[in-house]
């Protein structure tokens, strides 16, 4: 699904107006009962209180239908106008008339006097300012905004949360408990500077043009199930273990060998048809009892790698989860990269040594998957001042040196070239130990299959999200660990291929 600016969401709007010849007002009312559907699926019941502020632009015009809505199906309501500029657009005008003919409560807001106390009311819906957010916010909004943030009421916010730039960098907003944005997914909700104004967003379909949508150039996506679903390959009928890819995982050192084992496991359970670890020798003999599908091979080290030396051709590699920051074994690394020329994942210890000697980023094969923690970017491409700046510091070194950056979060983004493809997935289950092991695992397994990199980053990094989606049901997410990843993965799959 693309995510577009707010200039071309604006695009987009009007093109659908023309083309499916319809009025701005339709599209505004289609909004509202979008917004209207969730709000109400979400607050059952019809005597919740509800405020709604309402600003000049046609965010408050689509806030005043939604009080319409709300009033006609029950809800105690009252809507205040934010009057921050007396130059309304004509929907929100007109919206204005029929909240009043309609005899809906209703007020301006001018000074700071006229802000009302929210403690009577249930739940806030914000729609002061949306996508036509074009300065900084001060003046009147500004203390509204101030006044909603500090009331610790749920707020729902129509489309982004005020003050919320789409694309830059924000100071100061509205914190929403949920967002409900409309079809087009805007960045900025996506980024983690930008969690304690967003809340959980949900995006409702409100039948813009599709075409219009097509037409609309981006190089920024954010990651369905459909998508993944049209990457996956076929089973064939006549698979078997040789045909499904060799992955070898190398990792581990003294008291961290566990990692190796959850990214060989998850390499396997993703669908690759051999899986070999490679650890130093006291790692051996644990993964040889309690991963049998597994074969393994010994380093000549004892406690950490000191030389890696295979007699293998496997068809990916997964290296550096558990693997330590010991000299020896970062020179091991440095004649690996030396030497092969294998599809390559790289993860946590293996990220560690390459921000040490970052000359040694020039030694990765092309198309080499990265999968950086937000410290372990930040040892690679040093501090950011915001997320924007981030991305273009991560995508600068994804162009130098050609390979695939995956910045892990709550919505990892997977960087290719120019291409951002932000991931929808997950939940906060994830955030436990070994987690990224097994992710790599995952990546590594899928490379093996053949997939190209940015695939295999792609449908790794969804599948993981979805095990916790999955799973969430039937396990609480503070007790959900790394194993339960892996046994999810199956039953992601299977989500996968359902029709829906
Ligand atoms: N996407 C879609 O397809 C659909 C979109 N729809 C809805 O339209 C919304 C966008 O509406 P919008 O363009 O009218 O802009 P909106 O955000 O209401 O505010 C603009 C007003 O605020 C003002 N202003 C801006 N910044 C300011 C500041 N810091 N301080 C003070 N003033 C400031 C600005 O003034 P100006 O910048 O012109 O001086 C102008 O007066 C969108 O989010 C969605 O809810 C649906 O109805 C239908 C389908
Ligand atoms: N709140 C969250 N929502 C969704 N995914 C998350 C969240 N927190 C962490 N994750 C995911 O969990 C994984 C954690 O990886 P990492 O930090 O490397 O873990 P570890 O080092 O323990 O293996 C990443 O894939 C990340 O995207
Ligand atoms: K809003």
């Amino acid at each position: 699904m693309k995510i577009l600016t707010s200039e071309q969401i604006r695009k987009v709007d009007a093109e659908t107006i023309t083309r499916e010849g319809i009025s701005s007002l339709e599209l505004m009312k289609r909004a509202a009962t979008a917004f209207y559907r969730f709000f109400t699926e979400k607050y059952t019941d019809r005597n919740t209180s509800v405020i709604i502020f309402a600003g000049v632009g046609n965010n408050g015009g689509d806030a005043l239908v939604v009080a319409r809505l709300l009033y006609k199906a029950g809800y105690s309501v009252k809507a205040y106008m934010v009057e921050f500029s007396n130059r309304y657009t004509e929907d929100c005008a007109h919206n204005i008339r029929r909240v009043k003919a309609e005899n809906i409560p209703y007020k301006k807001i001018l000074n700071k006097e006229d802000i009302p106390d929210l403690s009577p009311f249930d739940v806030v819906i914000d729609g002061i300012f949306g996508t036509g957010l074009s300065r900084e916010v001060s003046g009147i909004a500004a203390d509204v905004i101030t006044r909603i943030n500090e009331s610790g009421k749920e707020v729902v916010s129509i489309d982004v949360p005020s003050g919320l730039f789409p694309d830059r960098k924000t100071e100061f907003a509205v914190k929403a408990t949920e967002t409900v944005t409309f079809q087009i997914p805007k960045l900025a909700l996506y980024l983690p500077e930008n969690a304690g104004f967003t809340g959980n967003v949900r995006i409702v379909n409100i039948g813009l043009n599709q075409e219009a949508i097509a037409e609309a150039e981006t190089d920024i996506y954010l990651t369905e199930k459909r998508e993944i679903c049209n990457l996956l390959k076929p089973l064939s009928k006549f698979a078997h273990k040789g045909t499904q890819g060799h992955a070898l995982i190398i990792g581990g050192s003294l008291g961290k060998c566990g990692s190796v084992s959850l990214a060989s496991k998850a390499a396997l359970k993703t669908g690759c048809g051999l899986v070999t670890a490679y650890l130093p020798k006291c790692g051996v003999p644990a993964i040889q009892s309690g991963f049998p599908e597994a074969m393994a091979l010994e380093d000549e080290g004892e406690e950490h790698i000191r030389s890696i030396d295979y007699d293998l051709k496997p068809d990916a590699i997964g290296i550096g989860m558990g693997m330590g920051l010991h000299e020896e074994t970062a020179q091991a690394m440095c004649q690996f990269l030396q030497q092969k020329r294998t599809p390559l994942a790289v993860d946590a210890d293996g990220l560690n040594i390459l921000s040490r000697h970052p000359d040694w980023l020039g030694l990765l094969p092309a198309g080499t998957i990265l999968t950086p923690h937000p410290k372990e970017l930040q040892r690679m491409i040093g501090e950011w001042c915001d997320d924007y700046e981030k991305i273009e510091k991560t995508k600068a070194l994804a162009n130098r040196y050609g390979v695939i950056l995956v910045v892990k979060g709550a919505y990892s983004m997977i960087i290719d070239g120019e291409k951002i493809y932000v991931n929808s997935s997950g939940t906060p289950a994830l955030a436990t130990a070994g987690s990224g092991d097994v992710l790599t695992g995952m990546i590594t397994g899928l490379l093996a299959q053949g997939y190209k990199p940015s695939e295999a980053a792609r449908i790794g990094v969804f599948l993981h999200g979805m095990t916790a989606d999955i799973a969430g049901e039937c396990i609480h997410p503070r007790s959900f660990v790394a194993s339960d990843i892996i046994e999810n993965i199956g039953n992601a799959y299977r989500s996968l291929e359902k029709k829906n």
